[in-house]
């Protein structure tokens, strides 16, 4: 069997090696010609899966993506050709939440100007959007959702309206998916007249796809209002931001908030399961046998941390002024942004930190947020 991969897919050769070839490819790049012959194809959001892609291929058994976002695959072509598909939905939820809270923490630090008492707006609230509200309510930080999908699916947490997150979050982050029709569409949700109406200093995060905010418009606005903190994870026109923008912002990367080494291990292993379950054999593996250990095994604390001390205990874990760093050197060369995503050194969550501290239950915070081993 042939198993056509994104050759930026981690832990491959252990969870698949044993059910058939495994050949890597650049999932930018892939053509018609290389997918011909495939019987499975492994691929992440860069590859746009469709019939232009597909149509040679009369072999495909099984297409997955060990992502979240579904954007680049046309599914309504995979079902009209019987094609199995999956993607891996929750799969690095964890990690775009943390990042989310972390850049958070970064700008309080940055403008001295704690996140403790701030009102943040979450707008999408599912499995990224829940991720980010969790770490903020751990941290005793006010949250407001908006999700009028799930608030009419009857999901019992409580919803306000964009507007009013507009009128009342000093911070707004952005959990929703990209669609371009219907009443929820979200191309440009944030358009120049929301961006113009954001209340004054107010910081938003956009760690969802780069078309939910007019970038265009971003620039106009940001250039006139000083006072907005932009943190961009994602861009419109990818793998080539417009290079006004970047500047612009106060923290800047090329797509990788949902790159933790748990995230993309879980992308994986949730495509090794589907195609397992379709193949009819065991999915003996497993996810833990991935992971290697983090690189500091416990941190003391002699205190329950200040808003201070936790960005440098989230700091252990992930230095996001590194990430944002590189970006602004390399994302205008050649292949620059995809090049950084490609030899991303991938962070660990909160989780693989052990604290250890005598007061447990001045610290139980510290657990709800992710980290490990507090009080023992
Ligand atoms: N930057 C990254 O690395 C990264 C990582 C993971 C996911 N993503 C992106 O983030 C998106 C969200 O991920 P998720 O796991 O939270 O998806 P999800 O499907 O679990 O949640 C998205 C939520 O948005 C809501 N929604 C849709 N339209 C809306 C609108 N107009 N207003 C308010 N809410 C709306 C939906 O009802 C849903 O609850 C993905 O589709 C993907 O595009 C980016
Ligand atoms: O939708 C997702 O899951 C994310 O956008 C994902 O992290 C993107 O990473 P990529 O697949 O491009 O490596």
């Amino acid at each position: 069997m042939k198993i056509l991969v994104d050759e930026n897919m981690p832990y491959v050769e252990p969870l698949f090696g044993d059910l058939g070839d495994i050949i890597p490819v650049n999932g930018r790049t892939l053509t018609a010609a290389q997918v011909r012959e495939a019987d499975v194809l492994l691929v992440r959001s860069v590859t746009k899966v469709n019939a232009e892609l597909l149509s040679g291929n009369n072999k495909l058994k099984f297409v997955g993506s060990a992502t979240i976002g579904t954007d680049h695959v046309d599914l309504t072509y995979l079902a009209e050709r019987n094609i199995p598909f999956s993607n891996a939905p929750g799969c690095n939820a964890t990690a775009v939440g943390e990042f989310a809270f972390i850049a958070m923490l970064e700008l309080a630090q940055r403008f001295n100007s704690p996140l403790k008492g701030k009102v943040v707006g979450i707008v999408g609230a599912g499995n990224t959007g829940t991720a980010t509200a969790k770490c903020l309510q751990a941290y005793g930080i006010k949250v407001l959702l908006n999700d009028p999908i799930k608030a009419a699916e009857g999901d019992p947490r409580s919803f306000v309206s964009l507007d009013t997150i507009m009128a009342q979050a000093d911070i707004i982050s952005l959990h929703v998916p990209i669609t371009r029709t219907g009443e929820h569409k979200t191309k440009h949700l944030f358009d120049e007249a929301r961006l113009k109406a954001l209340k004054p200093n107010t910081w938003l995060v956009n760690c969802c796809r780069g078309d939910v905010i007019d970038n265009q418009a971003l620039i106009k606005v940001k250039r006139q209002r000083d006072d907005l903190k932009l943190v961009l994870d994602v861009w419109e026109g990818e793998p080539t931001p417009m290079p006004e923008l970047v500047p612009l912002a106060e923290f800047a990367t090329p797509h990788i908030a949902g790159y933790s080494l748990e995230g993309k291990a879980r992308g994986t292993f949730m495509l090794y399961q589907n195609l397992c379950q379709l193949l009819n054999v065991a999915a003996d593996k497993s996810l833990l046998d991935l992971l290697p250990s983090f690189n500091i095994k416990a941190v003391e604390l002699a205190a329950a941390p200040n808003e201070k001390a936790l960005l440098q205990l989230a700091r252990f874990v992930y230095d996001l002024r590194d990430d944002d760093k590189m970006f602004r050197n390399t994302f205008l060369n050649e292949n620059g942004f995809d090049t950084m995503r490609k030899n991303h050194q991938h962070r660990r969550e909160f989780s693989a930190l052990a604290l250890a501290y005598d007061g447990q239950s001045e610290v139980d915070w510290l657990s709800n947020l992710g980290f490990s081993g507090v009080g023992q």
